[in-house]
């Protein structure tokens, strides 16, 4: 005998919209952007516009067939319980037709009203985040968003193959900026919600390998990260507005990474040193991808 599934009422606009992830896909958005207006050739509005609407629609696509998949798992999670699927607002099938359809028309109009370039590393981005992140290693190893993490450094590469056509060491920089802060940025927040991952069975760091070693962790990634974020000024890559913006966010990341790694607390500040990271790591991509810019159009 099967069990009937209950009819749900359509879903609202803003559950599709939720499906997107949009708080978090606005730094992916932002990155973007960024590494599109610091390609050393301009690109025409409206074409650079499109190019910006395909990454949040890929994005927010990939999102979607995230949340699509790990129902079960936003389920058992308080922060993510009220998500459209696991509050039951709306229909699975939606949402993966939702994020089917939005990818396929992100990465068609990447590519016939932007170039290949830029459509074929979009494409790989949301795969990566869909089939590699999610669907392979977010359930599997600790090591899930430093391999899976990689989806979220694609968009300044994409910004800048929008613009040039191809892509160059400044952008693959960037690349490597993003993918080595992702796991400060997770594991910080990680480590203040690991009740969360341990009760829905998700192997992160924290879950697996205990706090210590996490705090550790996060010390040692912001070493390469920190090289990357500075190298473009002493390459010759930036002006000096990056080189000393670079220099002095990267600084305070350090510091509070080193508040975690050895678990100091500020005198006076409340909040726990993780907690910190995590919303100081969300400040510091939109600044830091900010100065490039600045630095871009103030010096040319
Ligand atoms: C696999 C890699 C990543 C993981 C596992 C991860 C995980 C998370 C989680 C769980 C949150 C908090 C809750 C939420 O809003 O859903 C969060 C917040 C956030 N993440 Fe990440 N993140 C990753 C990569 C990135 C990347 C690449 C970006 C952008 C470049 C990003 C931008 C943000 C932003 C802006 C927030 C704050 C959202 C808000 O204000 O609610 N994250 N991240
Ligand atoms: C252009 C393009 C396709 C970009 C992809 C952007 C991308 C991979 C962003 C990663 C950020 C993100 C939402 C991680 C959440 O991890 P999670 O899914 O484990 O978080 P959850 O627990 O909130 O579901």
């Amino acid at each position: 005998m099967t069990t009937a599934t209950p009819l749900l009422p359509p879903a609202d606009w803003r559950d599709f919209l939720a499906l997107t992830k949009p708080r978090v896909m606005t730094l992916v958005v932002f990155t973007g952007l960024c590494g599109m207006l610091a390609a050393p050739v301009g690109i025409h509005p409206v074409i650079g516009f499109t190019a910006i609407l395909c990454i949040a629609l890929g994005a927010g696509a990939a999102g979607a067939l995230n949340q699509w998949y790990e129902a079960d798992i936003d389920a058992v999670m308080r922060r993510t319980q009220k998500r459209p699927l696991p509050a039951g607002r709306m229909d699975r099938q939606a949402a993966l037709h939702f994020g089917v359809g939005l990818s396929v028309f992100s990465v068609i109009l990447m590519g016939l009203a932007v170039n290949i370039a830029a459509a074929a590393i979009l494409t790989v981005s949301i795969l990566f985040y869909v089939l590699v992140y999610t669907v392979w290693l977010k359930r599997r190893t600790p090591q899930n968003i430093v391999i899976g993490g990689a989806a979220g450094a694609f968009p300044p590469l994409i910004g800048w193959a929008a613009a040039t056509g191809q892509v160059a060491l400044l952008p693959v920089l960037l690349f490597m900026l993003v993918f080595l802060w992702t796991p400060p940025h997770f594991w910080a927040l990680a480590l203040f919600v690991k009740t969360d991952y341990a009760n829905a069975g998700v192997p992160m760091l924290p879950v697996v390998a205990g706090e210590r070693a996490t705090r550790v962790q996060i010390g040692l990634y912001t070493i390469p990260m920190a090289v990357a974020a500075i190298a473009p000024w002493p390459l010759g890559l930036t002006g000096p507005i990056y080189g000393v913006a670079s220099i002095v966010l990267t600084g305070i990341f350090a510091l509070l990474a080193v508040l975690v790694a050895t678990r100091r607390q500020v005198e006076g500040d409340a909040m726990k040193p993780e907690k910190r990271l995590f919303s100081y790591s969300i400040l510091y991509l939109f600044v830091i991808f900010g100065a490039l810019v600045a630095d871009r159009w103030v010096l040319a």
